[in-house]
């Protein structure tokens, strides 16, 4: 991918070359402005690659699309909306011509359950807490059964005890739908705790990617008890050596 800005072109990412099993959860992880959310929008067709192409389910991308859902850091929910509201309207977008007007109710209730929203359904988001408003966010991604969910740092803004529950329902509702998930975070071990796969990316220019780790855990797993995991701490260990030793932070 190579921007053209004021000053030239600027290659942002180049020879990326990725395949994402069916199911998998898998992370990308690289310091700030190395190219993830740039990988991320191009997987989501928000943003064209200057030369190459994504493939989902052998069809290639071409723009955005609802087999596709993204959930950014900032919960971008309609203010004006209730909870209800904002998962609503995005069934209403997918499912109109395949749903009746019954079956998208349920389904906007199912999908509110899930993400334990059930409630504070009548809410705006300006009543809910932080990490309400992005299980808001996951719920309304999660509602137009994406093949990909793609999630750029979704628990970014959040405090860590949030950010710990919503992690875990995130492991759940992975282990019970098993859709493919592609997520991007700068937390090292939130990467270890969720993934099957790590993808670390070197720094720009020309970012790539550097290696994938994959994280041979077993599922469920729990936070507290992969402390004590020799292997967890080995994955966790090679993973901060590519960050801190092999690709040392760009200078600002
Ligand atoms: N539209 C654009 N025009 C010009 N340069 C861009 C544009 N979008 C991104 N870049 C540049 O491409 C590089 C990668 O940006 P990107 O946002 O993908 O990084 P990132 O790894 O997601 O960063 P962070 O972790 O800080 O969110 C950066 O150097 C950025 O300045």
């Amino acid at each position: 991918m190579t921007f053209h800005t004021p000053t030239g072109a600027y290659c942002a990412v180049e020879n990326v070359d990725l395949a994402v099993d069916r199911g998998a959860f898998v992370s990308i992880i690289g310091h700030s402005g190395c190219g993830k959310t740039t990988v991320l929008n191009i997987v989501a067709g928000l943003l064209e690659a200057t030369e190459g192409i994504v493939l989902l389910d052998g069809r290639e991308v071409r723009g955005p699309g609802p087999d596709r859902a993204v959930v950014f850091q900032n919960h971008s929910l309609l203010p004006w909306l209730t909870v209800y509201e904002n998962v609503r309207l995005a069934v209403d977008k997918v499912f109109r011509d395949r749903k009746t007007r019954a079956e998208r109710h349920e389904w906007t209730l199912y999908n509110l359950e899930l993400t334990h929203l059930a409630a504070a359904k009548d809410k705006r988001p300006s009543e809910i807490s932080g990490g309400m408003k992005q299980r808001v966010g996951i719920a309304r991604a999660l509602a137009m059964e994406p093949k990909v969910l793609l999630m750029d740092e979704p628990f970014g803004a959040l405090d860590a005890l949030t950010r710990a529950h919503l992690q875990d329902s995130v492991m759940e509702i992975h282990a019970r739908l098993g859709n493919t998930v592609l997520m991007i975070t700068h937390d090292v071990d939130e990467a270890v705790l969720l993934s099957d796969a790590i993808v670390l990316m070197t720094n720009g220019p020309a970012a790539t990617v550097g290696e994938v780790v994959p994280v041979d855990l077993a599922r469920p797993r729990d936070r507290v008890a992969l402390t004590a995991e020799a292997r967890y701490h080995q994955l966790r260990g090679r993973v901060l050596e590519f960050l801190y030793r092999r690709q040392m932070r760009p200078a600002a």
